[in-house]
């Protein structure tokens, strides 16, 4: 929880009046939030209370699956992304996502920075390296693979693995980097690493990161959303919502009364 003034931020992310469903199932209900730039936010809550499927709404991400389906808005820079005519890979260029499980691709290490890099920018052998080196050097992960990156991505540990998708999704440079509870697979000392880094990417990214563990949310964010069942029950800075939270809701849950 940084104890340094906040800066005002303004806002990257503004999400009005979304619904979301599964089917005819209804997961997210009137979520209204703004999501300041180059912060870190968190979704807090019990299982199931719709915290990846809000993250997932912010690159479309459901738009994969037919019956899944958003209304409302979620305006980035004054563009309603749910109704964006840009194409989809753009806005997933510009809005990142990294996965609970590392998912690095069955290539090198050094192609899989590279690959995604390619679809979006024709850069030079030399410029690449750089790239690479540079997004690898940011998710704390170049000392560790700098003289093995022809090595299968494959190779490496579960928190390596973790970091070099984190790399990855650095490396296209998007505005916005959705983690959905990227330590959940990692041991305490990845886990420690990755929350250093996410602390250090805010630097030059909005972030926004779904965790179960409140401490991890109370050591990282800057802001966090406390939600259940599907709504948006109290939003705020960090400090205020671990310490002096608004609804009684929220503070059951984050004294482990609840959950
Ligand atoms: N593909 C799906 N089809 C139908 N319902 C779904 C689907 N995915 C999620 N749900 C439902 O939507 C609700 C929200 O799920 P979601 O995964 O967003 O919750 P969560 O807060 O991220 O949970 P967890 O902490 O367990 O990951 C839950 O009731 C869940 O059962």
């Amino acid at each position: 929880m940084p104890t340094t003034a906040q800066q005002p931020s303004r806002a990257k992310l503004e999400v009005k009046n979304l619904n979301f469903y599964y089917g005819k199932f209804h997961a997210l209900r009137n979520v209204n939030m703004t999501i300041p730039e180059k912060k870190v936010t968190a979704f807090i809550g019990p299982s199931g209370c719709g915290k990846s499927t809000l993250l997932r709404t912010f690159n479309r991400m459901f738009e994969l699956y037919p019956e899944q389906r958003a209304e409302g808005e979620i305006n980035m820079d004054g563009e309603n992304l749910l109704q964006s005519k840009q194409d989809i890979s753009l806005i997933r260029a510009k809005v990142g996502m990294v996965f609970q499980k590392p998912t690095p691709f069955p290539m090198s290490i050094y192609d899989n920075i590279a690959f995604g890099v390619k679809l979006f920018e024709r850069l030079s052998k030399g410029e690449m390296d750089e790239r690479v080196e540079w997004a690898l050097t940011k998710a704390a992960l170049w000392e560790e693979v700098k003289n093995k990156l022809g090595q299968s991505g494959h190779g490496l540990s579960g928190g390596q693995q973790q970091r070099l998708c984190i790399a990855r999704g650095i490396a296209i440079k998007p505005q916005v980097l959705l983690l959905d509870e990227p330590c959940s697979a990692l041991d305490p000392i990845s886990t420690a690493k990755i929350e250093e880094l996410i602390t250090e990417l805010k630097n030059d990214y909005t972030v926004v990161i779904v965790t179960h563990n409140m401490q991890q949310a109370a050591r990282c964010s800057d802001h966090t959303a406390y939600m259940y069942l599907g709504e948006l029950m109290e939003f705020g800075e960090t400090q205020q919502i671990f310490i002096k939270p608004k609804k009684k809701a929220t503070e059951d849950y984050i004294t482990g009364r609840f959950g």
